[in-house]
C-alpha cells in the first residue's frame, strides 16, 4: 500500500527519518515525558488565560483585549503581513527532504514554467540522486547534491543561487530546517506542521520579520478544489454569517506507520509515544480557518482538547510485528482519537479531529455551517436556503461556477492528490515570479500549526483551554487577501 494512495487521489499522506528529534526529549523507548515541549506550551498558555477574548466575546470586545498581544514576546522587526515577495522571472529552488512527499514535489516545481531546481539534500544519498535524476530528464542541469549527513542542509541554505527552501524531512526537523533557511535569508516552505512546539513558533515568526523573508506552511489542501469552492462561497455571503466549521486528519496509517520500507525509519510512528493530541492538524484546521478568515478579520483564541485512549497502534503491533521488533520496546500514548474545540475571537466554533491508527474511511470532514446553509465533505453535499429544503442535501456539483480561478485554468492538474498539490505549488511559484503578495504567511503557518502542543497541553489538563496566541500582535482584525486570491 502506498501512502500517497493514487487509487483515490483526495488521501494525504504523511511521509521519515529515524533519529531522535534534534531539538525534544522524546523518549524512543516510549514513555511519555513531560518534555519541554508540554512545558513550554503550558507556560506560554498560562500567561495567556488573562486574555479576557472568552467563550462568546464579540469582535469589538476581543479588539479591546490587550492581552493576547500582551502575552507576545517583544516584535523583533515590522510586521510580514502585506510584504511582496521580490519579484523574479526564474525562481531557484532548493529540496531537503527527497522521501516520498519531497521526491513528488520535486516533480511538480519541475512542472511549473520558470522554476529550476538548482540543489537537493537527504541523508540518504541514493535518495538524492534518484531524484537528481529526475530534475536531469526535465532538462535542467544537474543539481548539486547535499547528502553529507544531518547538518548538511545547512550548506545547501547558505547557496547564492537558492531563492526558495522546501522541506519535506521527519517533523522533528522542520524548525531547524526553516530556521536555517530564514537565517540564511532565503523563503521557506515547510511541509505540515511547521513546528511541533509552541517556542519554535514564536522563533519562526519572529525570525522572518527580523529577516524580512517569508516562512510558510505549504497546506496542500487550502487548495484542493472542493475546499477553494466553498471558500469563495463562504466569502461571497453563501453560507450567511459563518457560525461553525469542522476538519481533520482521519487516515488509518497503521500498516504505513509499521512498514520497514515506507517512512525512511520509524519517526511518525515515534510521534505517537510523545504527544498526546492533534500532531497533524493543518490539513483540517487550514481550509477552515481560512473560510472565517481566521488572521484576516478573525482569530482562532482557544482550544481545548480531548483524547480517546490509545489502543490501535498497540493492538496492529500484536498482529503484524515478530517479537523483537524494535517497536516492541514503544509505549503509545497519543490519543486514537482526539477532538477539538477551536474558538475564535468573533465567538464561531471549529471542530478538529485527529485518528490514524485504527480502521476508518479517508476523511478531512471538512463542514462549514452559518445563518443560510451548510456544507459538509466526504462525500462533497451542500444544504442551501432557499435551493433546499426538508432535510435533503443538495448537489455541491452543480455549484462548479464558483470555482476558483486557478482551477477553472487549471481544470486536470499533474500530480497527487487530485491536482491540489500543483496548483498549490504554481501559485507559490507564480507570486515569487510576480512579486506578489504570497497567500499565507508566517501568521498562519503558526496559527494553523499551534494546536500541536496546545492540544496535548489541553489533554494533559482534562481538557482546560488553552489560548491560541496572537501571532500576528494584534494586526489579524483587519481584512486583507488570502488563499481567495484575484487573478493576477
Ligand atoms: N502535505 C501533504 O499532503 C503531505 C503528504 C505526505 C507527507 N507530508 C509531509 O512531508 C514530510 C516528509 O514525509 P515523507 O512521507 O516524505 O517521509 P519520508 O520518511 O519518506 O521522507 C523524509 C526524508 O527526509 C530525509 N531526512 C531525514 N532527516 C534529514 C536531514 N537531517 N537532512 C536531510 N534529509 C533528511 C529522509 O532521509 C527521508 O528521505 C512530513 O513532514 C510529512 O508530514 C505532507
Amino acid at each position: 500500500m502506498h501512502e500517497s494512495a493514487p487509487q483515490n487521489p483526495r488521501h494525504l499522506d504523511q511521509p521519515g527519518s529515524p533519529g531522535p528529534s534534534p531539538s525534544s526529549n522524546a523518549s524512543v523507548e516510549g514513555r511519555e515525558q513531560t518534555t519541554d515541549v508540554s512545558r513550554r506550551l503550558v507556560l506560554k498558555s498560562a500567561g495567556a488565560a488573562s486574555a479576557g477574548v472568552g467563550l462568546g466575546l464579540g469582535l469589538a470586545q476581543a479588539a479591546a483585549s490587550p492581552a493576547a498581544a500582551a502575552d507576545a514576546p517583544r516584535r523583533q522587526g515590522a510586521t510580514m503581513i502585506g510584504v511582496p515577495f521580490e519579484r523574479r522571472s526564474t525562481v531557484r529552488v532548493g529540496i531537503v527532504g527527497l522521501g516520498n512527499r519531497g521526491s513528488a514535489m520535486t516533480e511538480l516545481f519541475l512542472a511549473v514554467p520558470g522554476v529550476r531546481v538548482v540543489a537537493l539534500c537527504d541523508t540518504v544519498r541514493a535518495k538524492a540522486e534518484k531524484v537528481a535524476a529526475k530534475v536531469r530528464s526535465a532538462g535542467q542541469p544537474a543539481p548539486e547534491l547535499y547528502t553529507k549527513g544531518q547538518d548538511d542542509f545547512r550548506q545547501l541554505c547558505g547557496r547564492g543561487d537558492v531563492d526558495f527552501v522546501y522541506v519535506a524531512t521527519p517533523w522533528e526537523w522542520h524548525f531547524p530546517m526553516a530556521e536555517a533557511a530564514l537565517t540564511a535569508g532565503k523563503h521557506v516552505g515547510v511541509e505540515c506542521p511547521a513546528a511541533m512546539e509552541l517556542d519554535q513558533l514564536w522563533r519562526l515568526v519572529d525570525l522572518s520579520e527580523r529577516t524580512r523573508r517569508h516562512c510558510m506552511q505549504l497546506e496542500n489542501c487550502c487548495y484542493g478544489r472542493n475546499e477553494m469552492r466553498v471558500l469563495r462561497m463562504a466569502h461571497a455571503g453563501k453560507f450567511g454569517e459563518l457560525l461553525h466549521g469542522a476538519g481533520a486528519y482521519i487516515h488509518d496509517l497503521r500498516e504505513l506507520m509499521f512498514s520497514p520500507t515506507y517512512y525512511e525509519g520509524p519517526w511518525r510512528r515515534q510521534w505517537h509515544t510523545r504527544l498526546r493530541g492533534d500532531i497533524y492538524p493543518t490539513h483540517g484546521f487550514a481550509p477552515v480557518a481560512n473560510y472565517m478568515d481566521v488572521n484576516r478579520g478573525d482569530r482562532a483564541v482557544r482550544i481545548s482538547t480531548f483524547g480517546s485512549p490509545a489502543a490501535g497502534l498497540a493492538a496492529y503491533r500484536a498482529q503484524h510485528m515478530p517479537p523483537g521488533d524494535a517497536s516492541w520496546k514503544e509505549t503509545y500514548v497519543g490519543s486514537d482519537m482526539s477532538v477539538s474545540l477551536v474558538q475564535t475571537a468573533r465567538g464561531r466554533v471549529i471542530r478538529l479531529e485527529h485518528a490514524v491508527s485504527n480502521p476508518h474511511p479517508y476523511s478531512r470532514v471538512n463542514a462549514l455551517g452559518g445563518t443560510k446553509g451548510a456544507f459538509e465533505d466526504y462525500p462533497p453535499r451542500i444544504y442551501l436556503e432557499p435551493e433546499m429544503s426538508g432535510d435533503e442535501w443538495g448537489d455541491f456539483g452543480a455549484y462548479a461556477e464558483w470555482d476558483h480561478w486557478l482551477w477553472k485554468e487549471h481544470a486536470n492538474p499533474p500530480g497527487g492528490h487530485g491536482g491540489m498539490d500543483y496548483i498549490m505549488i504554481f501559485r507559490l511559484m507564480q507570486s515569487m515570479q510576480q512579486g506578489l503578495v504570497p497567500d499565507f504567511d508566517v501568521y498562519d503557518a503558526a496559527t494553523w500549526s499551534a494546536p500541536v502542543p496546545l492540544s496535548h497541553a489541553s489533554i494533559r489538563a482534562k481538557g482546560a483551554p488553552q489560548e491560541i496566541p496572537d501571532f500576528t500582535r494584534g494586526l489579524w482584525r483587519a481584512g486583507r487577501p488570502g488563499v481567495d486570491s484575484a487573478k493576477p
